[in-house]
């Protein structure tokens, strides 16, 4: 059996790469496994501890860390977010493709120690609706707020690196993109 693809996807926070996610994650035919990260950030409103992410303290991550146990790791906003490895390499022997949802530092560590990653990048139609969405959501107070729309603004500059570029103007087409982007790989992988 042909190993399972690992597929970064990047954006700015808020862009949407969740709302994206929930429209082609359940698509069989892509064989996806979303990779659940670590985070030592609270949970936020209706996420689940093991689902959305694995919550821990700063003192266990370290450990984490210490450990050898994550792929990737970097620290957002004050957080620290990684990818365990134990699960990537197994689900990816048996023929699932990993999706990581991480931002651009993470991303640049698993690049270098998987060159054949497949990496996309979802920027939104404008700053101004970024901003929006941000705040949209409600779940952070103003200072975080700050913190993630200049987070984004360096964010945008990283998305040369990636192989692909999906705007996230309609949540459906962007989905649609970026489902057609993982099939055309799982093709030309299955066919060399
Ligand atoms: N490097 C790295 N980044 C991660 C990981 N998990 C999540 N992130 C990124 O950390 C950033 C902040 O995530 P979060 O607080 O959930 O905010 P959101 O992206 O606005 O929903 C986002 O860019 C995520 O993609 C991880 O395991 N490693
Ligand atoms: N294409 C879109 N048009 C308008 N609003 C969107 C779109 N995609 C996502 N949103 C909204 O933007 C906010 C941030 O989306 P989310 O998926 O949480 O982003 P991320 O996971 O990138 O931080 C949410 O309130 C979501 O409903």
């Amino acid at each position: 059996m042909k190993k399972g693809l690992l597929i970064i996807i990047s954006g700015p926070s808020g862009v949407g790469k969740g709302t994206v996610r929930k429209y082609f994650m359940d698509d069989d035919s892509l064989r996806l496994t979303y990779s659940i990260s670590m985070t030592t950030r609270k949970p936020r409103q209706g996420e689940r501890d093991g689902v959305d992410y694995i919550f821990t303290t700063r003192e266990k991550f370290e450990e984490a860390i210490a450990e050898g146990e994550l792929l990737e790791w970097a620290e957002f906003v004050g957080n620290y977010y990684g990818t365990p490895l134990t699960q990537v390499e197994k689900l990816r022997e048996e023929g699932k493709n990993v999706l990581l949802e991480i931002e651009v530092q993470g991303a640049d560590q698993v690049r270098k120690k998987c060159p054949d990653a497949l990496s996309i990048f979802i920027i939104p139609p404008s700053m101004e609706e970024l901003e929006k969405r941000i705040r949209g959501r409600r779940s952070e107070p103003e200072e975080i707020v700050q913190q993630r729309l200049a987070k984004a603004e360096n964010e945008m500059k990283m998305v040369s690196n990636y192989k692909y570029i999906v705007c996230n103007e309609d949540p459906q087409l962007a989905a649609e993109l970026i489902s057609s982007i993982i099939k055309r790989h799982m093709y030309v992988e299955e066919n060399v």
